[in-house]
């Protein structure tokens, strides 16, 4: 007699698969032989991937991953060392935590842009966490960041020694798929023991460190939260970094930019000298922020190899 049951990959190492149940269960798997052919072609397993598996009562230990589930989403970077092709570094995930700190280490708007860009041009939703808000005053700490909620992104003010915005916070990830991003040092370890005690990080795997090479063999794992949902313990975003986007492409992973696209005089307008340029227009009147204007540029000039 054949069982199965359905459950998410929360990890993986030499083809062997962790899968994590609704039930809360545990299960090594491999991919089975059929599957693992069809998968040279565009589905590779990635963690995160629903999946079906099923054991032979025989082989009462094993168990094989005998489907992979549609994807809603995947965060992807270019595969090591320069070859050809995606790796899938999650799937699934259902939004991007971007954590700053309040101070210590001082924001930086244009860094945030980036991620926020990252986030977008993979399709995944991207929620903004000022951490250490008890280092400034709530006036400060309200206009960090003002022009990214403008834009639409909602901000949480959090800190993990007054308990300020912990409660709002865990509420919009319970139940969710979310991964970590931010520099290091902001906090986002501190935050996730807070949030969920015992979660237990990887913490220097979480961090967008500089210490880049570090990361390259270390893949995504998922951390199931305890009311359901997961906490993504990924190489962070910079790692997946401005891979796949395409110029032309980066206008339109800024919201407040996107009902002006088409007003622009040329449909090719690259918003930076066309004259009757909707995007610069609505910059001079004070509708576009000149910072996320500026992000704009710095972005889209580092993906034509100008800087
Ligand atoms: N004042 C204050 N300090 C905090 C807060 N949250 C974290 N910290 C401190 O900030 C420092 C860094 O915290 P971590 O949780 O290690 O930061 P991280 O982002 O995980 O850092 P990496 O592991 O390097 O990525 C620690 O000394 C924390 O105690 C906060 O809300 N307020
Ligand atoms: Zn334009």
């Amino acid at each position: 007699m054949t069982t199965s049951t359905t459950g998410v990959v929360v990890q993986g190492t030499g083809g062997v698969w962790e899968v994590y149940t609704e039930q809360g269960e545990r299960f090594s798997a491999s991919m089975r032989g059929r599957l693992k052919h069809e998968a040279h072609g565009a589905l590779k397993l990635a963690v995160g991937d629903r999946v079906t598996i099923a054991r032979d009562a025989q082989h009462a230990e094993t168990w094989a991953i005998t489907d992979i589930h549609p994807r809603t989403s995947k965060l992807a970077r270019r595969m090591p060392g320069g070859r050809y092709g995606e790796r899938i570094v999650v799937a699934n995930l259902d939004q991007v935590l971007v954590v700053f700190a309040a101070a210590r280490p001082d924001p930086h708007p244009r860094m945030l842009d980036r991620f926020l860009v990252i986030a977008e041009a993979n399709g995944l939703s991207a929620r903004i966490v000022i951490n250490k808000a008890d280092l400034v005053s709530p006036e400060v700490s309200a206009a960090l960041f003002a022009d990214q909620m403008a834009a639409g992104y909602p901000v949480h003010h959090t800190s993990i020694h007054t308990g300020e915005g912990l409660e709002a916070l865990r509420d919009e990830v319970e139940h969710r798929s979310s991964a970590l991003s931010g520099p290091s040092g902001v906090g986002k370890s501190s935050l996730m023991n807070a949030l969920f005690p015992g979660l237990d990080l990887r913490t220097a795997a979480v961090s967008d460190a500089v210490n880049k090479g570090r990361h390259t063999t270390v893949g995504a794992m998922l951390h199931p939260l305890p009311h359901g949902g997961f906490i993504a313990d990924t190489p962070g975003l910079r790692e997946v970094g401005l891979w796949g986007i395409e110029a032309g492409q980066v206008a339109s992973c800024f919201p407040e930019f996107r009902p002006l696209l088409s007003a622009c005089r040329f449909a090719d307008c690259i918003h930076t000298v066309e004259p009757g340029c909707a995007v610069r227009e609505a910059v001079e009147a004070g509708d576009v922020s000149p910072g996320r204007y500026e992000s704009y540029v710095k972005l889209r000039d580092e993906l034509m190899g100008r800087s």
